[in-house]
């Protein structure tokens, strides 16, 4: 059984990025990694139809916190048999994004906080209701706001797929987005988090994933 990894942080953080990076540092240690992003834009009607709200489309739909949750929820809920099989046949299964940035976003919107009721909801559709696995570990990519916000503009203008929707146009909600982000992780949500500085060397993170690995995979005495 495979290492469950999810990477979160806000939009232009470079959590893409550091992911590949590390991806091929680790398979350089032998390991079998698989990844996943959420959402999954082209793969799932769930992903589609928030992507498209965000951008002004259908309607009143993103304006509703948890409808918007919901659609991101039903896109992962669509993934659950895909991860486990990836979790069966891989070392390790690296996610861009997952449960905690439907906690962190919404409770944001929300003007609310890590251990509000919209997280604790979230907890209870996704990891309860939905079944999905928890996390063996989530790291934060903790990039100030106005990094991320830089990066984000600086893709879209060498890009116009992506254009800016309406979470990353919304620097306060980013920047409450953050403030979740640091509580669920000072509150160990739902695994154990690590704190992963702008700077940090892929090659040195990969490592150390591959270390947690290793002691994840030894049989535990009887
Ligand atoms: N360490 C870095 N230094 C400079 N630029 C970077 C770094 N990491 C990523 N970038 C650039 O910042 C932009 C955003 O990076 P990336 O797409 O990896 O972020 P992301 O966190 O996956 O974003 P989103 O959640 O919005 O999809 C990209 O143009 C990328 O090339
Ligand atoms: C998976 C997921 C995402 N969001 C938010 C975070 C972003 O602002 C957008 C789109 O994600 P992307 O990585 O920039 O493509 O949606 C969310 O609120 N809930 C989620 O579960």
């Amino acid at each position: 059984m495979g290492t469950l990894i999810a990477l979160e942080g806000l939009d232009g953080a470079g959590k893409r990025t550091l992911v590949a990076k590390v991806v091929a540092r680790l398979e350089q240690h032998g390991l079998r990694v698989a990844t996943l992003d959420f959402p999954r834009y082209g793969a799932s009607i769930h992903a589609d139809l928030a992507s498209e709200a965000l951008k002004g489309a259908h309607g009143d739909l993103s304006e509703s916190v948890h409808a918007m949750a919901v659609m991101f929820a039903l896109d992962r809920a669509g993934a659950a048999e895909q991860l486990k099989e990836l979790l069966a046949a891989h070392d390790l299964v690296i996610l861009d994004r997952y449960v905690a940035s439907n906690a962190a976003y919404g409770a944001a919107r929300l003007h609310q906080h890590g251990d509000g009721e919209f997280v604790a909801w979230i907890e209870d559709l996704e990891f309860g209701r939905l079944g999905l696995p928890r996390p063996d570990l989530q790291m934060h990519l903790d990039v100030p706001v106005a990094l991320a916000g830089e990066r984000a503009r600086r893709r879209e203008a060498g890009d116009s797929v992506r254009a800016l929707d309406a979470y990353e146009k919304d620097s306060e909600l980013q920047a409450r987005t953050d403030a979740v982000y640091r509580e669920l992780a000072a509150a160990s949500w739902n695994s154990q988090w690590w704190t992963i500085a702008p700077d940090t060397d892929p090659g040195a993170l990969a490592a150390k994933l591959a270390h947690l690995q290793q002691r994840d995979d030894t049989p535990q005495q009887p």
